[in-house]
């Protein structure tokens, strides 16, 4: 089991492309096979050696570090034209799965570099892969405890030069060593194993009041339970949720589900939140909760699982991707390996095309659409399949996704 790991860098003065080869050396270091390559720059002269990174490199990799430049509080232009490169792969479904991580540089401490690590990770949300970052365990942990502290991902300081302090090459080192092991569980992910049913823990966390949220965590729980995923269904009590659907709630039908506690997300290897969206976010109940879990120090409870989410709102455009962008935010805090639906499946076209999170639109009716169930049951199904390839994990917490394989019991 030999994960390939793809490091793409652009770099005009050397910062990027020294965080690559650091990154480069720590996927070696876990045993993977790696490719260093550089995309090409238009409107500068190839400064360095490596190969011309192209869509084939994406389409070889298990795991990718993409290495961008902030420029204007995004990826460079460089970088954004490799990324579009890839729309052939991408249009034919061959991108699903992989797992990528982000690292950048800029000159200015807040001038941009959470932005553009949230860019890169669209994309690969659009391509269905899965998002690792940094996560925010503190100062003992080989990743975030150095650079920035940024938990998207790797984030330094731009100098004139294009050097780069050996604390922040460190973190790039130990970063490319996380990813390879993220990237060694995941292969083949999205599929379930040769004629077995996934033997893993899922929690499906939804916010009570809120009928048309419940309907679509039913129906997830159900595309887990379908793979043999044994599954808690869970609901947020508390304030926060106005009642806005016209449906009769789970008195005119299903018991309500058990109030979810942290042990619900401790005990899961993956992990799914429904909530309505609130003002671009998902609701404060979900976001409070998501709040109490993390420990004052070290990793908490999400920390290296797969965990996605997602809403109803009351209109199409009222919040179903900001929302689900926002829970993504602190799922990387987290320690999460976000794992979005992407078009994995022609249901998700079908419901509204949300690469990012099955979302349902009140104004096509409180009760989800056939196509809004549909898609809730496929990103059920996907996370149990994620869930079986990340859980093998000797411990939980940080730097359990660096172990090889081969040294854990299973
Ligand atoms: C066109 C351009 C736009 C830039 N925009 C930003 C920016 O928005 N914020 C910032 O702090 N630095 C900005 N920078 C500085 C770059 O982030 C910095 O030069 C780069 O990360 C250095 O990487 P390299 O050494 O690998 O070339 C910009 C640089 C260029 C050339």
């Amino acid at each position: 089991m030999t994960p390939r790991v793809a490091v793409v860098y652009h770099s005009r003065r050397g910062t990027m492309r020294a965080l690559a080869g650091a990154a480069a050396a720590g996927a070696q270091a876990y045993g993977a096979q790696v490719r260093l390559v550089q995309v090409a720059d238009d409107q500068a002269a190839p400064a360095w050696p490596e190969e011309e990174a192209g869509p084939e490199d994406v389409l070889w990799a298990d795991g990718l570090v993409l290495a961008s430049p902030t420029y204007f509080g995004s990826v460079s232009a460089p970088f954004k034209r490799f990324l579009d490169s890839t729309s052939k792969l991408w249009c034919d479904g061959l991108l699903t799965d992989r797992v990528v991580t982000g690292m950048t540089a800029s000159t200015c401490l807040h001038g941009g570099r959470e932005a553009t690590l949230l860019t890169l990770y669209q994309t690969a949300h659009h391509w269905g892969s899965w998002t690792l970052g940094a996560g925010s365990a503190g100062p003992g942990d080989p990743v975030c405890g150095g650079a920035d502290g940024n938990p998207y991902g790797l984030a330094v300081a731009a100098l004139r030069d294009g050097s780069v302090a050996e604390d922040d090459l460190a973190a790039a080192w130990a970063l490319g060593r996380r990813l390879a092991g993220a990237a060694a569980r995941a292969q083949g992910g999205g599929r379930p194993a040769p004629g077995g049913a996934v033997r893993v823990r899922m929690t499906v966390v939804h916010c009570a009041e809120d009928e048309t949220v419940r309907l679509l965590a039913q129906e997830c729980a159900a595309g887990a339970r379908e793979l043999g995923a044994e599954v808690r269904l869970r609901r947020l009590a508390g304030p926060g949720v106005r009642r806005e659907s016209g449906l009769p709630g789970p008195a005119g039908g299903a018991p309500p589900a058990a109030a979810v506690g942290p042990g619900d997300v401790a005990w899961a290897d993956s992990v799914v939140f429904g909530a309505p969206a609130r003002a671009g976010a998902v609701a404060a109940p979900l976001l409070g909760f998501l709040q109490s879990l993390e420990p004052p120090a070290g990793p908490g409870p999400l920390a290296g699982k797969p965990a996605g989410g997602f809403v109803a709102t009351a209109r199409a455009h009222a919040g179903s991707e900001s929302a689900l962008l926002s829970l993504h935010h602190v799922l990387h805090h987290s320690g999460a390996v976000v794992v979005p639906p992407g078009y994995t499946d022609p249901v998700v076209f079908e419901a509204g095309g949300n690469p990012y999170g099955t979302s349902h639109a009140r104004s096509a009716g409180d009760l989800p659409t056939v196509q809004a169930l549909a898609a809730a049951r496929h990103q059920g199904r996907r996370m149990a399949l994620a869930g079986d390839r990340l859980r093998r994990r000797p411990a939980p917490g940080a730097g359990a996704l660096d172990t090889p394989l081969e040294k854990e019991s299973t």
